[in-house]
């Protein structure tokens, strides 16, 4: 990802010495990812990617450490954060716990609030077969359904509201008819949001943005039978709907990347597994082509967002906006039939 912040190896050293995980050997800055600073940091007892949070503050964040931990306890391949010893553990129930709490899982470093979690072994992969991505939408399941009893509440910080509120800041960046497709998609997803359907849709903690550089694969696994290690970087997880999260798979593992265009045979894989696990409900199958137009549209905000509104960083590659600016297009006006059996219409 990118460094916004450098950290001094001393300082590294006395952290993870801190947490039980001897002496620092190495620190690398990592390149990819955007929101963060993230480092391979190895030490005298195993890998580790240290994370300096440059937006996120220490109230959002007991939400995302504690999720992964939760996840983890319930064999969600994800990486597990690291517990400060000399932090007590807040008692009592976690709704009741305040957000300011002092949190184990969260230290601070160069004055931002960081982590420390486990690396993952693997790689992405960046070309996806059917086979990825039946094992991806399997593993989304299995991850929706873990993370069903996990106590904390936050909303998708990138959700609905935010989509919102940035609209304006975007769209002087903007030619005429990028700002007349914003304007009426936005317009399109406030008319869905308020819809019996949308409420009738599952809900719960959802990752919302597990792209193919979030997960990891096997590198020994045969190309016919890959095998996930992992997924990461929980820093935009939140309550919302279970078909958003799936929504946001699909637009990225199982479509075309030259044209944005659908890809039938990898998203039909990615829906039948994750059906395997969890069927998929009349709502959701109703609504899979207008949270596939909020994806898109999610995306493209925050890219526009990112790209015209850019932060100083070394290592910082911004995403290209107008990747989802096409894909958006082609959800809205495609014309395509999911094995679920939901159609995705013309608007
Ligand atoms: N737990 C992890 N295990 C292995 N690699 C990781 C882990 N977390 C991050 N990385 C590496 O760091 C890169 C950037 O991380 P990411 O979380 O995407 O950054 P950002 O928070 O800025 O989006 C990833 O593409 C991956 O190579
Ligand atoms: N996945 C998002 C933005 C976040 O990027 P990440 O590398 O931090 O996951 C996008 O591609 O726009």
């Amino acid at each position: 990802m990118a460094v916004f912040t450098e950290v001094g190896f001393d300082e590294a050293d006395a952290l993870v010495r801190r947490l039980g995980l001897g002496a620092l050997t190495a620190l690398k800055g990592i390149e990819g990812g955007i929101e963060n600073t993230n480092y391979f940091a190895s030490t005298e007892s195993g890998e580790y990617v240290l994370t300096l949070f440059e937006r996120l503050g220490a109230e959002q964040l007991p939400y995302y450490l504690c999720l992964m931990k939760h996840l983890a306890a319930r064999g969600i391949p994800v990486p597990e954060p690291v517990a400060d010893p000399a932090v007590a553990p807040p008692q009592g129930h976690p709704l009741s716990i305040p957000a300011n709490a002092p949190c184990e899982l969260l230290h601070t470093v160069a004055g931002k609030p960081a982590a420390v979690v486990q690396r993952l072994n693997g790689k992405s992969e960046l070309a996806p077969s059917a086979a990825h991505c039946a094992e991806l939408g399997r593993l989304l399941a299995r991850m929706h359904l873990a993370a069903r009893d996990y106590p904390r509440i936050q909303p998708n910080l990138r959700g609905l509201a935010w989509w919102n509120d940035t609209m304006p800041v975007v769209l002087p960046h903007l030619d005429a008819a990028q700002a007349a497709l914003l304007r009426s998609e936005l317009a399109y997803q406030n008319h869905v949001a308020e819809s019996s359907a949308y409420a009738a849709l599952p809900r719960g903690p959802v990752h919302a943005d597990l792209f193919r550089d979030n997960a990891m694969f096997d590198t020994h696994a045969s190309a016919d039978a890959p095998r996930l290690t992992g997924v990461f970087d929980f820093y935009f997880a939140g309550a919302d709907s279970w078909l958003f999260d799936l929504a946001v798979c699909l637009n990225d593992w199982a479509i075309d990347l030259a044209s944005g265009r659908h890809d039938a045979a990898r998203a039909d894989a990615l829906l039948a597994a994750y059906g395997t696990v969890r069927p998929l409900t009349a709502p959701e199958r109703a609504l899979l082509p207008a949270m596939l137009r909020a994806a898109a549209l999610r995306f493209w905000i925050s890219r526009l967002w990112d790209f015209h509104l850019p932060r100083e960083a070394s290592m910082l590659k911004a995403h290209d906006p107008t990747h989802f600016e096409r894909v958006l297009r082609q959800r809205a006006h495609a014309t395509f039939e999911f094995a679920t059996g939901a159609d995705a219409l013309a608007a």
